[in-house]
């Protein structure tokens, strides 16, 4: 298999095809022999997650699933950061229907990615903070190269990750960690995050990443899929399920959050300290 895959990626008999994407927010390209799907973030210069962004994310995970996708990698085109999170511009000084329209975009996204039946990995190239370590969260496996950031950092913001943020961080590095990190915000190096399984791999810079992205892939690709992915929706149906069941509440909560002034003032300072860096 993993010779079958070098002469795939070395291009001698592969077959890859790029996937007809309505903008070029997001680059897809399908190996039509193996059936792996690559997605990468395409929005210069940080991946900053905002509606146009969620919705090609999200109608590419739709469409995924109309094609043979045996296996889904998630990375980004930028050379720093994976994803900057949510897009701060969505949430400062916003129309209600837009923040609104915003929040269920990030929704349907978070549901369609974490419910993939196909195994994800988030191929980490970069930094990775609030709503881009979600993302990384939300795929079954997270390598990460070195000396980069990723958390949920949004106590620092004055801001507070939703409860299916936070589930997500729960579900990965256990109950007590992520209470501490979650109420510090804290942003861990890559290699602390490999320390408390945060990440399950250090990758030494973006081509051994996607080696070890493809490592991952073959040997998940080896398992019969139906239990796979069974066990898969299993550990993550409680989570899943939490959110679907409450999604009108969880969008009022995040739009009452957000328009409180002392919120809209943190976000107005944040966003301040980031363009005078
Ligand atoms: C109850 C529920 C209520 C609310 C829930 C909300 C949950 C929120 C989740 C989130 O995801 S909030 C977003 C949190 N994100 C961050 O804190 C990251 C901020 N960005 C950075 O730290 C850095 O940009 C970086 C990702 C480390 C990359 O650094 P680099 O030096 O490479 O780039 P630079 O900082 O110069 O940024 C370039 C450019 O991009 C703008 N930018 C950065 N991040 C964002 C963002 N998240 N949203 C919008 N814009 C962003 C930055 O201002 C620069 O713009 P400029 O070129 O015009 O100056």
């Amino acid at each position: 298999m993993f010779v079958l895959r070098q002469c795939l990626t070395l291009g001698t008999k592969s077959s890859v095809r790029n996937f007809a994407a309505a903008t070029n927010l997001v680059n897809v390209k399908i190996n039509e022999d193996t059936g792996v799907v690559i997605m990468e973030l395409n929005k210069p210069p940080v991946n900053s997650l905002n509606y146009e962004l969620l919705e090609a994310m999200h109608r590419t995970l739709v469409k995924l699933e109309n094609e043979r996708c045996s296996g889904m990698i998630l990375t980004s085109s930028s050379p720093n950061t994976f994803s900057a999170g949510l897009d701060l511009l969505e949430m400062y000084k916003p129309t209600v229907d837009k923040a609104r329209k915003f929040w269920g975009m990030l929704q349907n996204t978070w549901i369609k990615l974490y419910s993939a039946p196909y195994p994800t990995v988030a191929a980490i190239n970069g930094h990775s903070p609030a709503g881009g370590c979600l993302l990384a969260m939300s795929c079954e496996y997270r390598i990460m190269v070195p000396k980069k950031k990723i958390g949920l950092n949004e106590t620092q913001l004055g801001i507070v990750a939703p409860q299916w943020f936070q589930d997500c961080m729960k579900n990965i590095i256990g109950s007590r960690q992520a209470e501490k990190a979650l109420i510090a915000g804290t942003l861990f190096s890559s290699e602390e995050a490999a320390k408390i399984g945060l990440i399950d791999e250090l990758a030494t810079d973006k081509e051994d990443l996607m080696k070890k992205a493809h490592d991952f892939m073959d040997e998940q690709l080896g398992l019969p899929p139906l239990a796979r992915s069974t066990v898969k929706i299993g550990f993550r149906k409680d989570t899943l399920n939490r959110l679907i069941n409450s999604r009108e509440v969880d969008t009022k909560y995040f739009i009452d959050f957000i328009f409180q002034p002392k919120v809209q003032e943190s976000l107005e300072m944040y966003l301040q300290a980031l363009k005078k860096k």
